[in-house]
């Protein structure tokens, strides 16, 4: 079974990913992970060194290895994925279960003003723009994440929660 998870920066993918495959004994891929052990490098360094439009394409192809590659696993994705090339319908096509990790804005501007420095495409917005930045990208990004065969109300709910959720949608 091929569960892939889509959703906005820091909406929990890689954390809720992991749990699911240790609950599910399945492999766990991390694309961003995967990405930086294939070029050797953080996520932030490729975009510093070769800029996003390098960081897309091989986001794609690698996207594409994944999901040919692996007959049963999670994989978390990055928040730019599904919105790239012909990423969302080869996810669509390849994956047993997609699943849109949604959370309010709000909580969206908490968790990245705590962890910008990894996320090259926030690391420079000021605390101040931050909401306006995360509401406008999300509105563009929103239609990709919809198109997932499930979306998952992540409110306030604990990653236990969540994997408990996901577990009973897949069926
Ligand atoms: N359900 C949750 N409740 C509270 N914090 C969470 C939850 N899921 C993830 N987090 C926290 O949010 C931050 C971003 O999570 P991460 O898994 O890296 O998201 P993504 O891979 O979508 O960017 C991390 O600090 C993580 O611990
Ligand atoms: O939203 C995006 O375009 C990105 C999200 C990141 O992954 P996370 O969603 O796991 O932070 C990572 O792929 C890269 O920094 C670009
Ligand atoms: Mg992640």
């Amino acid at each position: 079974m091929k569960v892939v998870l889509v959703g906005y920066m820091a909406s929990g993918k890689t954390s809720l990913g992991k749990l699911l495959a240790k609950e599910l004994a399945i492999e766990f891929i991390d694309l961003d992970e995967y990405i930086e052990q294939e070029q050797q490098k953080s996520v932030k360094a490729i975009f510093a060194e070769k800029g996003e439009i390098y960081f897309r394409s091989i986001e794609s192809k690698m996207l594409a290895k994944v999901l040919e590659e692996h007959e049963d696993c999670i994989l978390s994705t990055g928040g730019g994925t599904p919105c790239y090339s012909n990423n969302m319908d080869q996810i669509l096509e390849k994956s047993d279960h997609s699943i849109y990790l949604q959370l309010p804005i709000s909580t969206l501007v908490e968790r990245i003003s705590e962890e910008k420095v990894k996320r090259p495409l926030v690391s420079h917005i000021g605390a101040d723009d931050l909401p306006e930045f995360i509401g406008k990208h999300l509105f563009e990004r929103r239609p990709f994440y919809t198109r997932a065969k499930h979306t998952l109300n992540c409110n306030e709910k604990d990653l236990e929660t969540l994997a408990n959720e996901v577990k009973s949608l897949l069926h």
